[in-house]
């Protein structure tokens, strides 16, 4: 007798590949062979991979800017190989590395463009371009009326996704929609977007030849070999935890421990205390907490909670007489709660205290990153990952 196991319901596919293949007029060889994908809705999909393995061509084929040799591309159950171009384009968001914002329109007027194609009335189309811009972090009233080359990189990159999402597609396509940031900007941005994501919930696609981009910002990764074809399609977790083959081992490189670290938020572990004082007290009492603590410096608070300075021995001695907020150095290693810890690592590497600040979303203090609290981190997920590879190989799901 056979028992059917017990397992939760199949989520809901919104786009389905099946056997998609492209072939360029000219040349030999598919650059995509027979691509067959299921991404669930909701869920960011990242597509990683060498270059020229075929993950722009696959993108492309999904919204047809490419238009496939063969297979078919259904999108929420319907079959869209052959439907109306323009239509399906309407329905699927597009963001590109160079945001591709029509130069000569305003940033409003760019937001604008899918609602206006969609034909609804100036009143509706104003508010939406306002939700949007609010949505991705840039005021309205600022920005509504700029030209792209108005802004700087991150801003025309926020007023991409802003445009993509004017029609509120089920679909978003993102073809390494960071890659030209600086990277501090970068963190920032991809941080902006999950949190986004977590509010608007669509259903991504997201090219990127960066591994560890991937593992941040994928609810599953497919990782592609030549042809797009598909070396392992997985979490990030099932991926550094259990790469399928040696390809794949080659592309996670090094490190998969620490690369572990963009898994898990800031706010998912214990932060550490630190000594902090307010700008208002004087420096004696500064003086008095360092003595009492074991650090070398403390945290100066501003009225509203925020960090202002780090304060040293050596400053409070120099500094005898003057406000604290005018002594010592500006905290440099700040990350929001949503940060990773990898985000978290990287700024105490380079931190004069060798601490990472952790503020709130209005940028209060709420404690500190230290590289204990990392190393602990990556022990147990390290212990958890293990564990669950060993109970899925008992229960007979993966084989050695
Ligand atoms: N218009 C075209 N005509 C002919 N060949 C093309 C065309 N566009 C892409 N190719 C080829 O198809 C293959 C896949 O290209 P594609 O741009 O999809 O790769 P990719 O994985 O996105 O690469 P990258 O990471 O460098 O952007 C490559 O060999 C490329 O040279």
């Amino acid at each position: 007798m056979t028992q059917t196991p017990q397992t939760a319901p199949e989520p809901e596919v919104m786009i389905r590949l099946e056997n998609l293949t492209k072939r360029f007029s000219g040349t030999q060889r598919n650059a995509v062979d027979g691509l067959t994908l299921d991404i669930h809705a909701g869920e960011i999909v990242v597509l990683v991979g060498p270059s020229g393995c075929g993950k722009t061509t696959t993108m492309k084929m999904i919204n047809r800017i490419i238009e496939p040799t063969s297979g078919r591309i259904i999108l929420g159950g319907e079959d869209v190989t052959t439907t109306n171009a323009d239509q399906l384009r309407r329905r699927i968001g597009y963001v590109i590395q160079q945001t591709g914002l029509f130069p000569h329109l305003t940033i409003g007027e760019n937001v604008a463009t899918v609602p206006k194609l969609l034909g609804w009335d100036a009143s509706r189309i104003r508010s939406r371009v306002d939700e949007l811009l609010s949505m991705v972090n840039m005021d309205p009233d600022e920005y509504r009326d700029r030209y792209p080359k108005q802004l700087s990189g991150g801003q025309q990159q926020r007023a991409g996704v802003a445009r993509a999402l004017g029609g509120d597609p089920q679909v978003m396509l993102m073809d390494e929609p960071f890659g030209a940031i600086d990277p501090i900007t970068r963190e920032r941005l991809q941080n902006e977007f999950l949190r986004l994501q977590s509010e608007v919930r669509k259903t991504i696609v997201f090219v990127t030849h960066d591994i560890d981009e991937a593992i941040k910002m994928g609810d599953r990764i497919a990782i592609l070999q030549e042809g797009s074809s598909i070396a392992q399609y997985d979490t990030p977790e099932k991926i550094l935890t259990a790469p399928a083959n040696d390809f794949v081992r080659d592309f996670i490189g090094g490190g998969a421990s620490l690369k572990r670290l963009s898994l898990s938020r800031v706010r998912d572990i214990e932060l550490a205390s630190w000594p902090t004082v307010s700008a208002a007290d004087s420096v004696e009492q500064a003086h008095r907490v360092l003595r009492e603590s074991d650090h070398s410096a403390v945290l100066v608070l501003d009225t509203e909670g925020r960090p202002a300075r780090w304060v040293g021995a050596d400053d409070l001695r120099r500094g005898a007489g003057q406000p604290l907020d005018q002594i010592g150095t500006v905290p440099q290693a700040v990350v929001e709660s949503r940060a990773t810890l990898s985000d978290a690592l990287n700024e105490l590497i380079a931190a004069r205290y060798a601490v990472t600040v952790v503020v709130d979303q209005d940028g209060r203090h709420q404690g500190v990153v230290d590289i204990e609290q990392i190393n602990e981190a990556i022990r147990s997920m390290r212990h958890s990952a293990v564990a669950e590879a060993r109970t899925e190989f008992a229960d007979g799901r993966t084989t050695p």
